[in-house]
């Protein structure tokens, strides 16, 4: 988990009209360089980790190209660099294992221009070259290894160079073959992991009818399922797979051509769209059609890749830290639309923030049909200038939230300027202004309150399944939930007579509130949605006090633990100092019981240095290590001398396994561990 960086501004809603480089003093360039660096990690974070991007694609482009420019122009580059490496660290309760060969980036742009000069670098190093031409696929990539023609591990791309082992759901995918006929000694390749729109429709609808809030597009549904925990669930979602390169392997290849014949041959499932051309212009013809068929394809895409096909060339081209110098991702534009604003309204988000929203005539955008569009705040209202009646261009850009990038049309008599209310448009309580943005301040704003009780409800807080974005809105509106201390008072009768909701969605809230008791203290503080505490820094102050300590904490106590700055002491004593948060804190507290590791630790695992390989039934990576931790333990991710024991559970890794056996460290499998570690503490 990595924490929101505090007050940068190329976070949420970043501007990103930037004044050009020249302009900039090299001061001021290496100040711009090192926040763009912090909020590009927490992107790619939020992006290849959690699935759950906060800004558009095309923003986040913006950022990453101006924080290349000015490495470029003042000379900053840094190896530390995200425009240095690839994607995100790898999720730490799955395995982590190493690649065949690093899985990179590909250069890429809109730009018909671009990808010409790609054209001319080449010829000018190799002459001239024939392209495989192939749909870039908008899914995730994973390396799929035989050996001896049986399967033997899926990974994903991760940072590039190590990423998750994915096996035990990979193989639950129908397209993964599990045996090859005829097949080399050793086989890697890559292909790209989807959801079929259909089955991502099916999916979603099916979230919602739940309680749980939908994916955001086809990929990141893909994306989530393929990190899943458990494959029984991985199975029952639609997931296909797009074979599209090999290697590494016994057998010899000396072009791409050769290297889809032999997927083909050997029963790998391959994109039939995949063709070779002969030059540049044709890979333009290329894209031109694929984009015009784009919506009939049961499959995403955004955009075409066009890889060298010679093998031989692509050696001399080789690569950079980021991509490889012989293909080239030649991506669609946006896809944007035209229609008018019939209105602007304000929304109210879980920390009170009021955020302008177009509500539009409903327009379809390549399938999607779009109704509200994001304005971001009041500048951005002004800089477009966009009121009720105007004609806009919308973009869903990266799926996340569509939002109004232009006015093209402007009726001036039905012109009327918007202004910010001065008080909630939810709660009529007061409005404070914290530079471009405004802020509902009333602790008890049902707006706030549904998207709290939300937030209190996720995965990562309290993991009460069911209570996604509908379902809390349903139980606020309904009067069921005023504080949210009352969600473990709700009573089962009053819950099934909600809309749409029935005694079987009920009974199951009833349990998942159940399962939820006894939470650990991190978990709950991180729940309570306190500004500045994420997980990480809810972990902490929970390692520090308990509960009762914690609310009674000065600001100096609090800075004493690890990451706790002024804004985030700030943060946590104005919390306490409401006495309706006290009093929503104590009664969830009573209800919940949340157990501080302080009460539970130990030191029986003093200097103990343990390493887990493949997973443990009835635990998650992080509760073990969690729980191991407070009781002294040291839980490491790779074998080394210093390491007393690998933990050995199902489908682990063949690394660590064979580390183990070159540093003579003992492993234990399941049965042991219990025996030997858990029942000690
Ligand atoms: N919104 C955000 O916060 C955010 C954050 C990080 C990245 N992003 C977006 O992600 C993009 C960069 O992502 P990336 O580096 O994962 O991907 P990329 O655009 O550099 O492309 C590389 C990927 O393309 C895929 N691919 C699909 N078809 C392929 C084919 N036929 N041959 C080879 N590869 C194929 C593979 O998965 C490969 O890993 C950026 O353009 C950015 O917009 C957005
Ligand atoms: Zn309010």
């Amino acid at each position: 988990m990595v924490e929101e960086p505090a007050d940068n501004p190329y976070v949420r809603d970043p501007d990103t009209s930037f004044a050009p480089v020249d302009d900039l003093d090299a001061a001021t360039a290496r100040e711009q360089a090192r926040r763009l660096r912090a909020a590009i990690e927490y992107h790619n974070y939020r992006y290849y980790v959690a699935n759950d991007p906060v800004i558009a694609d095309r923003t986040y482009d913006a950022l990453f190209d101006r924080l290349d420019d000015l490495e470029a122009a003042f000379d900053l580059d840094d190896e530390h660099s995200p425009t240095r490496r690839v994607g995100g660290a790898p999720l730490d309760e799955l395995e982590t294992v190493e690649h065949v060969a690093p899985l990179l980036s590909l250069q890429s742009s809109g730009d018909a221009a671009e990808i010409r000069e790609f054209d001319r670098r080449i010829r000018e190093a190799v002459g001239d070259v024939t392209y495989s031409a192939e749909p870039k696929f908008d899914g995730f990539s994973v390396e799929v290894v035989y050996e001896d023609g049986v399967f033997d591990r899926a990974v994903t791309r991760g940072d590039g160079e190590e990423g998750e082992d994915v096996s035990a759901n990979l193989r639950t995918v129908g397209s993964v073959p599990l045996r090859l006929r005829d097949a080399p000694d050793f086989l890697a390749v890559r292909g790209e992991v989807y959801m079929p729109r259909s089955g991502f429709q099916t999916l979603n609808q099916r979230r919602i009818e739940r309680g749980d809030d939908p994916f955001a597009n086809p990929r990141n549904a893909a994306a989530g399922t393929v990190r899943l925990l458990d494959p029984s669930t991985v199975a029952d979602r639609p997931l296909d797979v797009f074979f599209y390169d090999v290697i590494e392997t016994s057998a010899t290849i000396t072009s791409q051509r050769e290297a889809f014949d032999l997927l083909r041959e050997l029963g790998f499932r391959v994109n039939d769209e995949t063709t070779l051309v002969e030059d540049v212009e044709a890979v333009l013809d290329y894209r031109d059609r694929l984009m015009a068929a784009r919506e009939d394809l049961e499959y995403e895409i955004d955009g075409v890749v066009a890889k060298v096909d010679d093998v031989g060339k692509r050696e001399q081209l080789g690569s950079t830290a980021r991509h490889p110098r012989w293909a080239f991702a030649y991506k669609f534009p946006a896809r944007t639309g035209e229609t008018t604003v019939e209105r602007i309204v304000v929304q109210v988000g879980r920390t009170g923030k009021l955020t302008p929203v177009a509500l539009l005539d409903p327009v379809d955008l390549q399938g999607v049909t779009i109704s509200r569009a994001t304005l971001h705040n009041a500048a951005q209202i002004r800089d477009l200038g966009v009121h009720a009646g105007a004609t806009v261009r919308v973009e869903r850009a990266g799926d996340v939230i569509p939002e109004v990038s232009e006015v093209v049309a402007d009726d001036e008599n039905d012109s009327e300027s918007f202004a910010m209310p001065e008080t909630c448009p939810v709660c009529d309580g007061p409005v404070a202004r914290e530079g471009e943005h405004h802020y509902c301040t009333n602790a008890s704003c049902p707006a706030q309150l549904r998207r709290r009780l939300q937030h209190f409800c996720s995965r990562d807080a309290m993991d009460i399944e069911g209570v996604g974005e509908a379902a809390a809105d349903r139980l606020v509106e309904a009067g069921l939930v005023e504080s949210l201390a009352d969600l473990y008072t709700l009573d089962v009768d009053d819950l099934a007579a909600l809309d749409g909701w029935g005694e079987r969605s009920a009974a199951n809230l009833r349990d998942e509130l159940a399962a939820s008791e006894g939470a650990d203290l991190g978990s709950f503080l991180y729940a309570l949605g306190i500004r500045h505490v994420g997980t990480e820094r809810a972990r902490a102050l929970a390692a520090a006090f308990d509960l009762s300590d914690l609310k009674n904490a000065n600001a100096e106590d609090l800075q004493a633990v690890e990451d706790v700055g002024p804004e985030v002491a700030e943060a946590v004593t104005a919390f306490f100092e409401s006495p309706a948060n006290v009093e929503t804190v104590d009664r969830l507290a009573e209800a919940v019981g949340p157990e501080s590791p302080a009460d539970e630790g130990g030191d029986e695992l003093d200097g103990l240095t343990l390493v887990f390989t493949g997973s443990l039934p009835g635990y998650t990576r992080s509760e073990l290590s969690n729980l191991l931790e407070t009781h002294g333990a040291n839980v490491t991710s790779s074998v080394s001398g210093a390491t007393d024991y690998l933990v050995v559970g199902e489908n682990p890794g063949q690394r660590k396994r064979e580390q183990a056996d070159a540093e003579d460290v003992e492993t234990l499998d399941p049965a042991a561990f219990e025996e030997r570690i858990l029942s000690r503490l």
